[in-house]
């Protein structure tokens, strides 16, 4: 097992072999390399970026942090790399007291640690951050996969706090893009990248016209990567994001199971989301056995059974006509009431499941996949081994129920609203695909998942 914690020193000769050292950081150390400069080596912008930039592409691993001067002071355990020594630095002479910065800091890379770095390098006291929630994320992409508010600031505060030394970092969240920038009187700098710097120059409008003073803007260089599926050319989170659809995202229920049976997944997810087009994958491509819920469901409504009999009883004699269950008036009733979706969904639930169980019984397969939409809602994903769950945002899945379903707008929305959110199904699932791009994207994140779970199986 590797050591956890690596030490880095860059003087004016080995920062040249940056790239090779960071190389054997990678490959011998597990968790976190700290970089330190040595008195000869000044602290340029340029530098700075290339050392996250090559840290993201060499090491993207290891989370890499450009310490300020003689921190890191949390960890004292880190085996050192190269043969570099650590000097003492003079404490270079901070030019501000307070700083701000903004951002959404989800599964903090790179580019936000310049951002970061640089605040610590200026401010010798206070660094504020405003964290974006709620309606200042709802428009990213995959937004609905964002580190929770409360993680993310911690996560902010711990890096800065780690890197800075003496100065204190407090973050709050912002539901608008000037949150403490524009209430706390005596900040004097804004941190921004060259893509947020608009941004700073509202936060100076707005606080000339309150009267308060102009805050410097110091902008740092944004550092580049590629996404070609969302069109980026940044490190951004969104790719991040994009790249853990179809990985483990949370472990797995301990479920027991006899030699030879079923491995059991339930595969979730909205109206038109993709579930059909992806458990025929399963089927095809992987051979897994795919249990339809909804194809199921409706063998319940048989001519004369138990079932239409309660149906009748609860929803009103005209739901069932001649024995068979209407299936549009029923649909007109639950469709535009949760709480009536969820009184029929608990007549039909526990009859589906036992016909799943069935099937799974006789199964020769090596993974089950247990398909509904619902599959939350009624709770299977606590008894199931994993859940898998597929997204797309909610307008495109109005879009294409309007497109497939030739229903009127008005009624995919009320088909959607009626059910539970992607956050929630995300948080409750193990794996996450998206189906908003090309077929070939969707069936890469199906067989990235299938790669994974025939390892832990
Ligand atoms: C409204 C804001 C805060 C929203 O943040 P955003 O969602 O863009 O956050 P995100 O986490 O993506 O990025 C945070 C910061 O890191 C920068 N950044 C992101 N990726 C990179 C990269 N690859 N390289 C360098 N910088 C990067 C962003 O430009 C941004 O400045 C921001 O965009 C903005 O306008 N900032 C300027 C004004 C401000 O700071 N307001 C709040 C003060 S509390
Ligand atoms: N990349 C993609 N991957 C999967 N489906 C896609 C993709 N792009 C578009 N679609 C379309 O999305 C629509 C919904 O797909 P599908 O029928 O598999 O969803 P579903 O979740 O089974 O829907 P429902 O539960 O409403 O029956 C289909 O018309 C499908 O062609």
């Amino acid at each position: 097992m590797n050591p956890k914690y690596g030490l880095l020193v860059l003087n004016s000769k080995n920062v040249q072999k940056l790239k090779q050292l960071l190389t054997s950081a990678a490959s011998s150390l597990s968790s976190r390399l700290y970089i330190r400069l040595n008195p000869d080596q000044p602290r340029g912008d340029e530098l700075v970026s290339k050392i996250y930039l090559n840290s993201a592409n060499v090491c993207p691993k290891l989370d890499v942090r450009l310490v300020i001067t003689d921190v890191p002071r949390t960890v004292n355990d880190y085996v050192l790399i190269g043969e570099e020594k650590p000097e003492n630095v003079e404490n270079s002479l901070k030019k501000y007291k307070k700083v701000v910065l903004g951002g959404t800091f989800d599964r903090m890379h790179n580019g936000h640690k310049v951002l970061l770095n640089k605040a610590a390098e200026l401010a010798s006291e206070n660094i504020v951050v405003g964290v974006t929630d709620r309606k200042m994320i709802i428009n990213k992409k995959l937004w609905e996969m964002i580190e929770p508010v409360e993680v993310r600031m911690k996560n902010v505060v711990e890096f800065v706090e780690d890197i800075s030394g003496e100065a204190k970092c407090s973050a709050e969240p912002i539901e608008d893009p000037f949150g403490p920038s524009t209430r706390i009187q005596d900040l004097e700098a804004i941190v921004v990248s060259r893509e947020t710097i608009k941004g700073a120059d509202a936060v100076n409008k707005k606080r000339s016209e309150q009267g308060m003073s102009q805050l410097d803007v110091i902008v740092v260089e944004l550092i580049e990567g590629a996404d070609e599926i969302l069109n980026e050319t940044k490190i951004s989170s969104s790719s991040k994001r994009r790249e853990q659809l179809g990985t483990l995202l949370r472990p797995v229920n301990q479920v027991p199971r006899e030699e030879g049976r079923p491995y059991i997944i339930g595969l979730a997810g909205g109206i038109a989301s993709g579930k059909s087009h992806i458990g025929k994958y399963l089927k095809e491509k992987h051979g897994f056995e795919v249990i339809d819920c909804d194809k199921l469901a409706h063998t319940c409504y048989e001519k004369g059974s138990v079932l239409n009999q309660k149906i009748a009883e609860h929803f009103g004699k005209d739901t069932v006509v001649d024995g068979v269950v209407d299936r549009k008036r029923l649909g007109q009733i639950v469709f535009s009431d949760r709480s009536k979706l969820r009184e029929l969904s608990e007549l039909v639930w526990p009859e589906t499941k036992a016909k799943a169980m069935e099937i799974v019984e006789k199964s020769s397969a090596k993974v089950c996949v247990i398909e509904a939409a619902a599959l939350i809602e009624a709770g299977w994903h606590k008894t199931l081994a994993e859940t898998w769950t597929v997204m797309v945002p909610v307008e495109e899945a109005i879009r294409r129920v309007v497109e497939r379903d030739h229903l009127t707008e008005k009624e995919a929305k009320d088909r959607q609203s009626v059910q539970i959110s992607n956050s929630e199904r995300i948080a409750a699932s193990n794996v996450v695909l998206c189906s908003l791009w090309k077929y070939e994207e969707t069936r890469a994140q199906v067989d990235k998942a299938v790669e994974e779970l025939t390892k832990r199986i």
